[in-house]
């Protein structure tokens, strides 16, 4: 079976302490840097931007998962490629062509994701899975990190893998929001194959080993 993957989101980093929170992260067994993007439109709150992902590019030695929570995110693949981003998602609902997007994006180098906010039915994608590295399910609505999990994420996920297997087609699922050691397990079972988690992780006591026990539970 593929190792499961553990993204925690720089969202609830400590921002006058990134480096160090970013070293964490290295030292850790996550095996991936989740980074936000929001830009006080198509969510209703804005957290950094390009200077942010730069510095944090200059010191992260793992995979960089950017999740652009924003609208018409054509205008800024080229920038987020040339920034040090390996994947690169974008909202099926701030898109008009979906598919031309995700081209673009694996034109830069980069893995194309595509996320859904709770709202959106899975199946929106099944004319487009095959062309699709990672589908971002979200489980909070996004904009904020701290966030309740919704519990309908379990039924989208059964769904969405579903599809994927009856396509033969390789796309990842990854949650974003309110994951914790209370529902790991659960979404690895529907279908779930990254985890992201930010307050859960950056709250802890013991970061290092949150991540540890998370990443243990996403692979038992
Ligand atoms: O995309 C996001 C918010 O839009 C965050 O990545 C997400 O909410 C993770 O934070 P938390 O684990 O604290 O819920």
């Amino acid at each position: 079976m593929r190792e499961k993957i553990i993204a925690p989101s720089l969202l609830a980093a400590d921002f006058a302490n990134l480096q160090r929170d970013i070293e964490t992260v290295n030292n850790s067994e996550a095996q991936w840097f989740h980074i936000d993007i929001m830009d006080g439109v198509f969510v209703p709150n804005i957290s950094f931007g390009m200077p942010v992902v730069n510095a944090i590019n200059k010191h992260a030695k793992k995979t960089m998962d950017v999740h652009l929570m924003i609208v018409d995110p054509d205008r800024y693949i080229k920038e987020f490629a040339a920034l040090g981003a390996n994947n690169l998602t974008i909202h099926y609902e701030a898109c008009t062509h979906l598919h031309r997007t995700l081209q673009a994006i694996k034109a830069e180098g980069m893995k194309a994701g595509v996320a859904l906010n709770p709202h959106t039915n899975v199946d929106l994608l099944k004319d487009i899975i095959k062309d699709i590295d990672i589908v971002l399910i979200m489980s909070v609505n996004p904009g904020f990190g701290g966030q309740s999990f919704i519990e309908n994420t379990y039924t989208k996920v059964r769904r969405l893998k579903e599809m994927i297997l009856n396509q033969n087609a390789e796309t990842l699922i990854e949650i974003d929001g309110g994951v914790t050691n209370k529902n790991a397990e659960k979404l690895i079972k529907a279908g779930a194959d990254i985890l992201v988690a930010g307050s859960y992780v950056f709250k802890a006591e013991n970061q290092l080993e949150t991540i540890k026990d998370l990443k243990n539970l996403a692979n038992s």
